[in-house]
């Protein structure tokens, strides 16, 4: 391998992990609505750092600005000051349809005889490849290679002028995990998947109401939070004020516990849960049902250390620091050239020598998805003298892939898919391994083991909530590279 393939290899090795999804926050009746989109984006950059857009308006006319990478990547010089208007959508993005491109960056904005109009999306569609096939037979040209742009020609072709119920009538051809946010001069609107997938929350600051896929974000901004958005719902904002709708019938709710489990930030409120309260409650009975000999306890930096510390707490054990992250190691980061898959994990996290030599470790994770980061620590804790590594998981095996918006990998790079716990142990080579079963995980939430839950859980159980309408057909085709 050249050295361009070996720093390949050992930036993939530092990213390799299930990757966030997207975040969208939109707001409608304040002077500083592109300013405020914008700080409710920071909130939300964990859920997505591939691309990242804003589009506003002023009430006659529109405005944007997208691209790829962080916010501050994208908004760096003056390009937020172009933005205008009293109404705002933003999007951050990682893609899970279409791939990383400019023109898949959202929000996306499209013309029609009517009006003008942006869409900011949050979810994967499981049927977006069959209604394209459908659309571009009628005669619609894609710009994109997202799912979100499905929605948008939707919306176009819905044949009613008015842009509510062509909003109704698209969510009604849709079908999968979607939360999304539609701006044009006159309204947002604001609609959430019938099985409630996605999470999105509705606040108020001042006159002005907003809308975002996490509560963190609307505590970002000092707006107050009302309420979840309820599955299956349409919230429309105009200059007359709020008005809801459901846009289809109830159905079961299929709230995604892994928005629990990693995805969202602990100070979130998804659902009516306080995220850093489920995953201490997720500790709590992983160390009462899954106890380890151990002398301290460690979680893996940063979205276990809630459910580690309520391990510590149940299993009366200390909580130490034992592994340190950089803060500043983004998925754009690029090695320097003595890229080595080692020097690559130390960049990202260190074990603390100090604290851990000589001690029995039971190091608390939420997830084992591809299984690198579990593999490296146990070395890294073992190399800075750690006796004994007992892995402790706040989440059941992940045996299979999310459709829903979560971009973790294929079947055949899941470990858990391809192995049993003990080969899994073996391969980590950790001294005991355990997980939280699919019922603990429930009781995570105060269910007991026979009851109807309200969430998904296909990525441990592969039942999924939705027929998978797009298996089988065609891979979508990679976008034409802009810019040589
Ligand atoms: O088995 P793997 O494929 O390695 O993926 C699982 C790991 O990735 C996630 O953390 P991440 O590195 O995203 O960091 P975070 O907790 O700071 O978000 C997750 O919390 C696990 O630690
Ligand atoms: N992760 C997401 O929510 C992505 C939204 C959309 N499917 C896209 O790929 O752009
Ligand atoms: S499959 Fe897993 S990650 Fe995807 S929505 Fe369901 S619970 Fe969430
Ligand atoms: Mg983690």
């Amino acid at each position: 391998m050249d050295e361009w393939h070996n720093m390949q290899a050992a930036y993939s090795d530092v990213d390799d992990r299930p990757h966030e999804e997207c975040g969208v926050f939109g707001i409608y009746g304040h002077e500083q609505a592109v300013a405020l989109t914008y700080y409710g984006l920071v909130a939300l950059q964990h859920r997505g750092q591939e691309a990242a857009g804003i589009t506003s308006t002023d009430g006659s006319h529109m405005f944007s600005h997208k691209g790829l990478g962080l916010l501050t990547d994208v908004f760096k010089s003056g390009e937020l000051e172009q933005l205008k208007g009293h109404a705002a959508i933003g999007h951050v993005r990682y893609s899970t349809a279409g791939s990383n491109t400019i023109q898949n960056a959202q929000p996306i904005a499209l013309s029609t005889h009517a009006r003008n109009f942006a869409i900011a999306h949050n979810g994967n569609l499981v049927n977006a490849r069959w209604l394209r096939i459908q659309l571009e037979q009628e005669g619609s040209l894609f710009q994109t290679t997202a799912d979100t742009e499905v929605i948008a020609h939707l919306i176009a072709k819905a044949g009613v002028d008015d842009l509510t119920e062509a909003v109704r009538l698209a969510a009604n051809r849709i079908e999968g995990g979607f939360a999304f946010l539609i701006l044009s001069d006159d309204e947002l609107i604001a609609l959430r998947d019938p099985l409630g997938l996605r999470p999105m929350v509705l606040g108020k600051l001042g006159e002005a109401y907003i809308v975002a896929s996490e509560s963190c974000a609307l505590e970002t901004v000092g707006a107050t939070l009302l309420r979840d958005i309820e599955p299956g719902e349409l919230v429309r904002i105009t200059r007359e004020g709020f008005t809801s709708m459901r846009f289809a019938e109830r159905r079961q709710r299929r709230m995604c516990t892994f928005e629990h489990v990693y995805f969202a930030r602990p100070d979130s409120d998804v659902d009516g849960w306080n995220v850093h309260s489920v995953r201490k409650r997720l500790g709590k009975l992983l160390a009462e049902r899954h106890p380890a000999d151990g002398d301290i306890v460690i979680g893996v930096p940063d979205s276990s250390v809630s459910a580690a510390a309520g391990y510590a707490e149940a299993s009366r054990l200390p909580l130490e620091m034992g592994l340190i992250k950089n803060k500043y190691i983004a998925r754009t980061f690029i090695q320097p050239s003595q890229a080595l898959r080692d020097t690559g994990v130390r960049l990202k996290l260190n074990a603390v020598r100090s604290i851990v030599e000589g001690k029995r470790v039971v190091l608390i994770d939420d997830s084992i998805v591809r299984g690198t980061t579990s593999r490296r620590i146990v070395r890294l804790l073992r190399g800075a003298g750690a006796t004994q590594v007992h892995v402790r998981i706040s989440s059941p095996p992940y045996v299979s892939p999310c459709h829903y918006g979560i971009d973790t990998a294929k079947e055949d790079e899941l470990i858990a898919a391809q192995h049993s716990i003990e080969e899994i142990r073996n391969l980590i080579e950790a001294d005991s391994l355990e997980f939280l079963t699919v019922d603990e995980l429930m009781a995570g939430f105060n269910f007991a083991p026979g009851d109807p839950v309200p969430f998904c859980n296909a990525c441990f159980t592969r039942r999924y909530p939705t027929e998978l309408v797009d298996q089988g057909l065609n891979e979508e085709i990679e976008p034409i590279h802009i810019g040589g």
